[in-house]
């Protein structure tokens, strides 16, 4: 098979990966089901492109199975037999009517062009037809993938049927570098600046992708496969779609749209998760030390929280911060252990649920290498609520009767058909895990998988080249990866650096401020310093003391240099010359 054959010829490792997954995810879909009982939902569109030759390729290595051929099975052979459903609106592109109709015709598609809505449609296709599984090009980041897995069944209100999703963790980058490798036709819109299709009633070409042409005053645009930051592929999709996704730049830089505070300042909070803080085995140093940054750069720093490792308490503190301040930030708790638990916090915050997030992944490959596969955890999954191990010691691993089918291989679906039966879910079974984990043993943790898990819709990666993994940020929310005050250094300096190519964080007016010094007790300065805060609403005015009956420090501050001047001026006017003095 062509496809499969470019691809196993192209050197693109990750490409590979992406494409034996989701084959494996069709393999699988086409194990569960019949062919008369699955469809294929294309719309002309790059996503259901790719899904169209991943389900071409994926149907030939099954058929090549089932009749025991080896492979040898030629291509002029081949009939794809998987009905094809394509709903028609008005409001479609005359190019991708075309395309859909065109590529229909080149590789004989059984089309079914429905010219309903998609439930009204879907019903009475499901009416017609044993239809029990579709494929879909639903990729994470579109709007639609919210909640969605490989295999979700349709959403409460729908007609029943399960959404096969074999593309689901694509990314912008994958989807074309699967189209140029295998060099199959894709609609003619990409190639001038479209990037993601919806009607032409919200749909216009990516301005990203705009090259001024001044001799004749026209706007052109580069093709859809140079737009170099995938999560901008909706910034020419318009209305409807422009708020959702927290990918979206005009809202995950939006810092800009967060109401300044009622006194004109710019507030964060800052989280440290960690039970040792709690134990005082360790110091919260960074906490402060954020906070000299923060207000270095005209913010102000309105609390800062230790919380234990535990994502309730997490979530609890980042839900309450985030809506109240400008920005956010948390640190501690990252990585895979099991106290690790700060990234599905401000997930569950947010409540969206955690993600795959290949980009991330990468990095992380990038550091702590290949080691990880997970087959491991994906064979410990069990019928949800309806199992039970049978245990034996002269067992390794415990019973469930039924036979054969069993393991991590792409045929091995005998579990996910025991789930289908009783109309439960598969889900993941620790004590299974940890049988399998005494006999397949440690190797495939999953690790960094896991770790590359986020916030789903609304996480942003922020790439330096000073940092090996990109601080991620969810919306107002920013996660430092720093364990220390060094490492607090360079993620703030490079967080900086990208402010000022970027306006991630506003910098803000610097602070002014006057420390004065002072042996007059507490009692002689307490009202005078009162009437002084009213004189100077617009100040900030403070006291501390060194020791319970030491010096008193009294700290004026403000973003007005003359107003702070005026104040110290004011505060030394009420007392005896030389009553206080000022210190740095
Ligand atoms: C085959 C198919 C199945 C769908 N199943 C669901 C579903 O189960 N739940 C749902 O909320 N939307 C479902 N949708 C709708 C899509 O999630 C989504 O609303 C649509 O693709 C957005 O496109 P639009 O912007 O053109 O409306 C389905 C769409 C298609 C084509
Ligand atoms: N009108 C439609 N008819 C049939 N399937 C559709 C239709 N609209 C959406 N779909 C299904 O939903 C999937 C996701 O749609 P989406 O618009 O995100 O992707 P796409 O159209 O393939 O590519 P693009 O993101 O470039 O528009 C499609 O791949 C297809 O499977
Ligand atoms: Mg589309």
């Amino acid at each position: 098979m062509e496809i499969d054959k470019a691809i196993r010829e192209s050197d693109d490792r990750r490409l590979k990966t992406k494409y034996d997954n989701s084959i494996y995810v069709i393999r699988r879909a086409l194990a569960l089901y019949s062919i008369e009982e699955v469809a294929f939902s294309f719309n002309g569109g790059k996503d259901s492109t790719v899904l169209l030759h991943l389900l071409r390729a994926g149907y030939f290595l099954h058929q090549a199975e089932q009749i025991h051929s080896n492979g040898d099975l030629k291509d002029r052979e081949f009939t794809f037999p998987i009905r094809t459903i394509y709903f028609e609106r008005s409001s479609a592109f005359p190019e991708i009517k075309s395309f859909t109709y065109e590529t229909a015709s080149i590789y004989g598609l059984q089309l079914d062009t429905i010219c309903l809505d998609f439930k009204s449609g879907l019903e009475a296709l499901l009416e017609a037809k044993p239809i029990r599984a579709i494929f879909l090009g639903v990729r994470i980041g579109d709007p639609t993938a919210v909640g969605q897995e490989q295999f979700s069944p349709s959403s409460p209100g729908w007609p029943s049927f399960m959404r096969v999703n074999p593309i689901l963790d694509w990314s912008y980058r994958d989807v074309w570098a699967f189209l140029l490798t295998c060099k199959v036709p894709y609609c003619s819109l990409y190639d001038q600046g479209y990037t993601s299709i919806g009607s032409i009633h919200d749909t216009v070409p990516n301005a990203l992708l705009c090259i001024n042409d001044s001799n004749n005053n026209k706007e052109k645009f580069k093709p859809a496969y140079l737009l170099t930051d995938g999560r901008l592929e909706r910034a020419g999709r318009r209305k409807k779609y422009t708020p959702v996704s927290g990918r979206f730049p005009a809202v995950s830089n939006g810092l800009r749209n967060v109401d300044v505070h009622e006194n004109g300042m710019l507030t964060a909070s800052i989280i440290a998760v960690g039970d040792e803080i709690l134990f005082g085995s360790i110091e919260n140093q960074l906490g402060p030390s954020l906070c000299r940054k923060l207000s270095s750069i005209g913010w102000t720093v309105s609390q800062i929280a230790v919380v234990r490792n535990d994502i309730d308490s997490v979530a609890e503190e980042v839900e309450r911060r985030k809506s109240a301040n400008n920005l956010v930030f948390i640190y501690g708790g990252l990585g895979p252990l099991h106290s690790d638990v700060t990234v599905a916090g401000v997930a569950k915050a947010f409540g969206v649920r955690l993600a795959p997030d290949e980009e991330l992944e990468e990095y992380l490959r990038h550091l702590i290498g290949d080691k990880c596969t997970g087959d491991r955890k994906e064979m410990a999954q069990l019928p949800e609520g309806i199992s039970e191990l049978l245990h034996h010691e002269k067992l390794p691993v415990p019973l469930v009767f039924i036979y054969g089918g069993l393991g991590p291989l792409h045929s091995d679906v005998t579990v996910a058909g025991v789930a289908k039966a009783f109309g439960v879910r598969l889900a993941p079974d620790e004590e299974l895990e940890e049988y399998l984990r005494h006999l397949i043993g440690d190797k495939c943790t999953g690790n960094r998988k896991e770790m590359a898990q986020l916030p789903e819709g609304i996480s942003e990666l922020l790439h330096h080249e000073k940092l090996p993994v990109p601080l991620i940020k969810c919306q107002n929310v920013i996660i430092l990866t720093a364990t220390n005050v060094t490492e607090l250094d360079r993620q703030w300096d490079c967080l900086i650096e990208l402010t000022r190519s970027s306006d991630l964080i506003i910098l803000a007016e610097p602070f002014v401020s006057k420390h004065l010094r002072t042996t007059l007790s507490d009692v002689e300065t307490a009202q005078p310093l009162s009437k002084l805060c009213l004189e100077f609403p617009d100040l900030y005015i403070g006291c501390y003391r060194e020791s319970r009956y030491g010096p008193l420090v009294i700290t004026v501050k403000g973003k007005d240099q003359a107003r702070v001047k005026a104040a110290t001026e004011s505060l030394c006017n009420k007392f005896n010359p030389g009553a206080f003095y000022e210190i740095k």
